[in-house]
């Protein structure tokens, strides 16, 4: 604001110098000059009031970088948020995704603005005289008589040397002088509403450095394409100058032109300059009465015409000033004279001054308008877009504070279910296994009683097998195979009826019971897959009793024995075993070859092998021994004692015995011995085996349970890491969340920073009429 408040437009020491204030005669001049003279003696103390305008954009410049980079990077941040998690809605994502092609747009127009001004005039009233004045060289040709036939746009350029841009072409053109202007514009064939971009180095020229746009126009009194003209050239400017001739009034055409001006743009900021007023200082004594004609009708004109201005502000619209006579004191001061030297008429230094007052009023309103009318609409969408960025990331923060909120609750509950499951899982595997241990004992202790029970009821087994029997050896071996399986299977079928249905319930109850109890530790939608873990067959314990080989070793033996034989008295007596070694005692006559089992014929005539060949070792042996000579002397003692009768009834009787059992010893009776045998064998057999059998069989009983319980638990296990897994998604979840937080709390404090900015700017830039 200081370029505003401080503006000294000052004099060059050349110029201040050179004037003389010796003029007074006009009041509304003196009271100008006193104004002007003021100021122009005031030190330097600011900047033009066009740097406010180029301070200006510069800062919103800057601020629009950073709102630039700020929506680029809140996009990405939006657009990196996926859409399932409810944080931000797509709708909000495409908003986001729209300012970046707004404040593209926006920066666009940002580095193209600047301050547009629009010459307006009849034909030869001096435009082209009063940009040069501004421009304070020969720039635009001027001269009598209709010169300027296009719309001239005066700019600053880049390059060192000035060149022209033509609508129709992008090559630029040289331009070295006026006159090499004049004739470029001359052989161009244009018409009255095209634009010509004249482009002068900016620093050569500072109003053209400080971003103003100069654009000078044909003479509304020779167009009939005014609108045209609006259209084009008028809509951006924001400044309009009404270079009048102040030697005549103000004309139809001008009025009319700056009303369809005024009905088309609100408010436009319109200076009149009174040109050519060097020419009235030759009438001194109307000098005040023209100007004050001049003055009632240009306000007249706008303030109760068009309404543009106050009555107040009017004063600072309208001058009266001599463009020639200042460009020719500009040029002998640049040529190092006194800016007095290029004046026209007497009154020099007021008009110099109201010219200058002019360039003051005109840079301030030119500057003020600019900034407002370039930058306020920038500025209010840019707070905008900012307000709603900010709300969409005020949103955010608050979404992804909620949405971690219930997925941190989500995981704790989880977390305590893993936990639950997992103790109540190691608790269960405990139980399990010692509710399958006592089962295990207990189908042990069944199987072993009833295999028990079964070998004591061996002997019925085996009476009710009913085949042929023949002691061939041939017919026997198969006799002896079938009746293996009949005791298998009959054996196998009774512990079945036995147990089977104890057992099998046993085994379905504990599985049940374990489905049961783990299904309590899963969710509901995983129960089902518990049910579907049940065997779908009833449990059987097999049994596997292999007679085959278990009885593999059986021998029998039907061989003819008198129950009152000295054998069989010596096993009846002794038992089996002590005969064995009693037999193993007496040596074996040289020469008796063993029987062979199939001389059944020739034993029938022949006492047994084992009684003869007794009665033939006893005999053999006597004489030799002593004990036999016992035996004889015993035998004599009897003779003595008893007497022969006794002796030979006895013998008698004991061969009728022998000759009874002899007789009787057939195939039924063979069957028999050969049965017994068979069940005293295998019962000691048997007996081997209760324990490997039914530790089997309580094997297959912990088999059963133990893989249902595998199962179960690998069921369970798979819960668990089903668990574990959504407990580590809502860990990364949450962290994302975090990031989200803390993410969206950064961009919205970016928000209000970028706001505070664009309030600064406002209230330095475009707030000043308050
Ligand atoms: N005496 C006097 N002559 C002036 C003044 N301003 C301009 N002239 C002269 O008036 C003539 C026309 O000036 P221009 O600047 O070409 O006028 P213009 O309005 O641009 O004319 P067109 O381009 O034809 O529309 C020139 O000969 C100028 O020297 C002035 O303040 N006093």
């Amino acid at each position: 604001m200081a370029g505003y408040l401080n503006r000294s437009h000052l004099l060059s020491p050349v110029e201040s110098k050179s004037l003389s204030l010796d003029d007074k005669s006009d009041s509304f001049l003196a009271t100008r000059t006193e104004m002007t003279t003021s100021v122009c003696w005031l030190p330097d103390v600011g900047d033009s009031p066009l740097k406010i305008f180029v301070l200006a954009k510069k800062k919103i410049n800057d601020v629009f970088v950073g709102i630039q980079s700020y929506v680029e990077e809140s996009n990405k941040f939006l657009s990196s948020i996926k859409v399932e998690s409810n944080i931000v809605s797509e709708q909000l994502v495409k908003e986001t995704s729209n300012f970046r092609e707004r404040i593209t747009g926006i920066r666009d127009v940002l580095t193209r603005d600047h301050m547009k001004v629009v010459f307006f005039g009849r034909t030869s009233n001096g435009k082209s005289t009063v940009i040069n004045a501004l421009l304070q060289d020969k720039i635009l040709p001027s001269g009598l008589g209709h010169t300027t036939n296009c719309f001239l746009q005066v700019e600053g350029g880049d390059t060192p040397e000035p060149y022209l841009l033509t609508e129709d072409s992008n090559d630029p053109q040289n331009v070295q002088s006026v006159a090499q202007l004049a004739h470029a514009l001359n052989s161009e064939k244009l018409g009255d509403s095209s634009l010509v971009r004249i482009l002068w180095p900016k620093e050569k020229y500072p109003l053209l450095r400080d971003d103003v746009v100069l654009v000078d126009s044909p003479g509304i009194d020779v167009s009939p394409n005014l609108d045209e003209w609006i259209d084009k050239h008028c809509l951006n400017a924001d400044v309009f100058v009404l270079v009048a001739n102040a030697e005549s009034t103000l004309m139809l055409t001008e009025k009319n032109f700056f009303h369809k001006v005024s009905e088309r743009l609100s408010k436009p900021n319109i200076f009149i300059l009174n040109n050519r007023w060097d020419a009235s200082a030759f009438e001194p004594e109307f000098l005040e009465r023209v100007r004050k004609q001049h003055l009632d009708r240009t306000i007249a004109f706008l303030v109760d015409e068009l309404h543009v201005c106050t009555r107040l502000e009017v004063e600072d619209r309208v001058f009266f000033v001599s463009a020639r006579e200042m460009l020719q004191a500009r040029l002998k001061i640049k040529q190092g004279l006194a800016p007095h030297t290029g004046a026209l008429a007497d009154g020099f230094q007021n008009r110099y001054f109201e010219f200058q007052d002019f360039e003051r009023k005109f840079e301030e309103c030119l500057s003020k308008s600019a900034v407002k009318t370039k930058f306020e609409q920038h500025t209010q969408q840019g707070k905008a877009i900012i307000k709603a960025l900010q709300h969409i990331m005020e949103l955010t923060f608050e979404n992804s504070h909620k949405k971690k909120k219930e997925k941190m609750e989500l995981r704790k509950e989880h977390k305590e279910r893993l936990e639950f499951t997992q103790q109540q899982l190691r608790l269960l595997t405990d139980e399990v296994k010692h509710h399958i241990g006592h089962l295990v004992h207990k189908v042990e202790q069944q199987v072993a009683k009833a295999l028990n029970e079964e070998i004591h009821r061996l002997n019925v087994l085996v009476n009710e097998f009913e085949r042929p029997f023949h002691p061939d050896n041939l017919v026997l071996s198969v006799y002896k195979k079938e009746l293996h399986t009949h005791v298998e299977e009959g054996l196998g079928s009774n512990l079945r009826s036995r147990l089977s249905n104890t057992v099998a319930m046993n085994v379905e109850s504990s599985q049940k019971e374990m489905i049961a109890r783990m299904s309590s530790l899963l969710p509901q939608e995983h129960r089902q897959q518990m049910t579907n873990i049940m065997p779908r067959h009833n449990f059987e314990v097999l049994y596997r009793i292999n007679c085959d080989s278990l009885c593999s070793d059986f021998q029998e033996d039907l061989e003819f024995q008198f129950s009152l034989g000295l054998v069989s008295l010596m096993k009846r007596f002794l038992g089996p075993r002590n005969t064995k070694r009693a037999k193993e005692t007496i040596p074996r006559p040289i020469g008796i070859a063993h029987q062979s089992p199939n001389a059944e014929v020739k034993q029938f005539f022949q006492p047994s092998s084992d009684y003869l060949s007794i009665v033939q070792q006893i005999a053999l042996v006597s004489p030799t021994s002593q004990t036999a000579v016992g035996t004889l002397a015993v035998g004599g003692f009897l003779v003595r004692t008893v007497g022969w009768k006794v002796i030979i009834l006895t013998a008698g009787i004991y061969g009728l015995l022998y000759a009874y059992e002899w007789l009787t010893w057939t195939n039924k009776a063979k069957e028999r011995a050969f049965k017994k045998q068979y069940v005293n064998h295998t019962t000691r057999k048997l007996k081997l085996i209760v324990d490997l059998t039914s530790a089997n069989c309580s094997h297959q009983v912990q088999q059963e349970l133990s893989s249902t319980f595998a199962r179960l638990c690998q069921l369970i296990d798979e819960v668990v890491s089903e668990m574990q897994g959504v407990i580590r998604r809502l860990d990364t979840e949450v962290e994302n969340l975090d990031e989200c937080l803390a993410m969206s709390r950064i961009l919205r404090n970016k928000a209000g920073y970028l706001m505070s900015e664009l309030e600064t700017f406002s209230q330095q830039y475009l707030q000043y009429d308050q």
